[in-house]
């Protein structure tokens, strides 16, 4: 029986007057549009409204903390603000040590966004050994794995939920 993964959430939270932000990087691009697309399809079902799910896009990982801090005040100054992000990117390791690198940087970033920022900034990046794990990941392979990006799509909204009383 797995033991890995997400538990169920403890109640049905209704999105219908949040507004959710999703950056994506634009690199690996066919695991990416599988991973928004099962972000997005989590949000709708969660009662998002699709006007109030604004997709935006930066050229890859390692844009995405900054990327996601200039979107979030954009939003702001917009008179539209974000009640979460949802960044979403794909690394996947080369032969150098350059994934390395953006991996770590991007994660302790992307984690100092939520208490910057004080919204819920989810963790979108999957970090794969292979372009099949990735491929897992976002939903790809039949039988194996789920599209993450539904996991993140439910994170966004509980966390911009649970604790708003
Ligand atoms: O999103 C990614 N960006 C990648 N590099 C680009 C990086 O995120 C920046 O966009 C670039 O370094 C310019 O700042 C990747 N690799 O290099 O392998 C990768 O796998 N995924």
């Amino acid at each position: 029986m797995a033991v890995k993964g997400l538990g169920a959430v403890d109640k049905k939270y209704d999105g219908s007057k949040l507004r959710i932000g999703i950056l994506h990087a634009r690199w690996n691009k066919t695991i990416i549009d599988s991973l928004v697309q099962g972000a997005v399809a989590k949000l709708e079902s969660l009662g998002v409204k699709q006007e109030n799910i604004v997709v935006e896009t930066v050229p890859g990982s390692f844009e995405l903390p900054f990327g996601s801090k200039l979107f979030f005040e954009q939003q702001k100054r917009k008179g539209t603000p974000l009640d979460a992000i949802i960044p979403i990117g794909v690394l996947i390791k080369g032969s150098t040590m350059h994934f390395e690198y953006i991996c770590d940087a991007t994660t302790t970033q992307l984690m100092k966004l939520n208490f910057d920022l004080n919204i819920p900034v989810i963790f979108g990046v999957l970090t794969c050994l292979t372009e099949e794990q990735a491929e897992a990941r976002a939903g790809l392979i039949p039988g194996k794995m789920h599209n993450h990006g539904e996991d993140w799509g439910a994170a966004a909204v509980e966390m911009a939920i649970k604790f708003s009383d």
